[in-house]
């Protein structure tokens, strides 16, 4: 069969069999050669396994791994890890405590494939802030500080693919967010593939194309974002998480109430907590079914911001037994409300039904 080189193609299968212990990772998937592909999934499901069977830091049994028109692993051959042109970002980042940061992207770039260009060089550097922090030991910076030096090693090597594999896990919330807009700004500006290991459904949101979700090693849904996250049958994304996500632009800010307007779709718009996002800019916007409520008619009198017509498309069961899922089309938009079952009985929510769904302005953000 032919390779498709636009398209990343990974075969794996592989088998751990210890005396207490045995996962098979089991996965048959292509993912884009472009963009952040999310591997999503549960303590243990397999997904720094699948990143290391890419990486060629395992070898499975059965296999093919073909990047960018290149088969790593195909039938009988496998490039070894160190001939395989990746950049590999781990949850802590690992740079040699004896050189400065300077130091330590040099090594890296001795490493690449071919030599890095000057405004190559500059381009990571000014991309991750690092301008200020270059002549310091890793000792001498925070851990976000260093997260940025490793995530520029790993572009300096000038990679076909960069591996990351829960790059924010052992960094607290704030530092988190201080990193999320270099990796957002990452994505934009380098056309390298990049596949992205995390358990937070807020970094998938604001990172994330594409997603492959796995379970007991084996994949259980993959595809663009949206439509994988909205899947009302993944278990990871029903109950309590059960969501949608919604793209649009910023048409209008609110100083006096550090409020933002998002346009999603003709004549559907939210507002959320302002975050200094500039008008025009898009964004992604998850809306929890959970702050989501309906109402049959326009409340006028309500703390309520958002009032969205919708009309009932379906009403599903939840996994609490007192609430249900009832899902809604609001303009070309599907929108997902959690609300309890009572509530559905006292409204008389039936299918087909015209009704205000009501959104929470503080539980989305800007
Ligand atoms: N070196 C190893 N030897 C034996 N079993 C292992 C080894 N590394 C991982 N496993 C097992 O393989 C399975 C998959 O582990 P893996 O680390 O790929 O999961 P994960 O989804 O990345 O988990 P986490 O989110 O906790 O990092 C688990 O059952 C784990 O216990």
């Amino acid at each position: 069969m032919a390779n498709t080189p636009s398209m990343l193609r990974a075969r794996v299968k592989l088998e751990r069999q210890s005396a207490q212990h045995r996962f098979c990772l089991d996965v048959d998937c292509e993912l884009p050669d472009s963009g952040v592909t999310a591997i999503f999934g549960a303590s243990g499901s397999g997904k720094t396994t699948f990143l290391r069977c890419i990486a060629g830091l395992e070898r499975p049994g059965q296999g093919e791994v073909v990047v960018a028109g290149q088969a790593w692993q195909q039938g009988t051959s496998f490039t070894p890890a160190y001939q395989r042109s990746i950049g590999y970002v781990f949850q802590e980042a690992s740079l040699f405590e004896h050189l400065t940061a300077k130091g330590n992207l040099l090594f890296a770039m001795k490493r690449a494939d071919q030599k890095v260009s000057d405004d190559y060089y500059q381009e990571v550097i000014s991309l991750l802030g690092l301008e200020t922090l270059l002549q310091r030991f890793p000792i001498e910076l925070s851990g976000g500080e260093r997260q940025r030096v490793a995530i520029a090693r790993a572009l300096l090597i000038q990679p076909k693919l960069l591996l990351m594999d829960e790059p924010l896990a052992s960094l607290d919330q704030a530092r988190r967010q201080e990193i999320l807009p270099y990796l957002a700004r990452l994505r934009e500006v380098f056309a390298i593939p990049i596949l992205y290991v995390t358990h937070s459904i807020d970094e998938i949101v604001q990172l994330a194309d594409h997603v492959l979700v796995l379970q007991d090693g084996k994949q259980i849904a993959e595809g663009e974002l949206t439509e994988v996250l909205s899947q009302p049958d993944l278990p990871m994304f029903t109950g309590f998480d059960a969501g949608t996500i919604w793209q649009g632009q910023v048409i209008e800010r609110s100083e006096t109430w550090h409020l933002a307007q998002v346009e999603c779709a003709q004549g559907v718009s939210v507002w959320g907590r302002d975050t200094g996002i500039s008008v025009g800019q898009t964004l992604r916007i998850r809306i929890l079914a959970r702050d989501v409520s309906i109402t049959l008619e326009d409340a006028t009198a309500s703390s309520i911001l958002n009032k969205i017509s919708a009309k009932i498309l379906r009403i599903d069961p939840d996994l609490d037994e007192a609430m249900l899922l009832v899902r809604l089309q609001c303009d070309v938009l599907s929108l997902t409300a959690r609300i309890t079952k009572r509530s559905a009985h006292e409204l008389d929510l039936s299918i087909g039904q015209q009704v205000v769904a009501q959104v929470k302005s503080v539980a989305l953000v800007c």
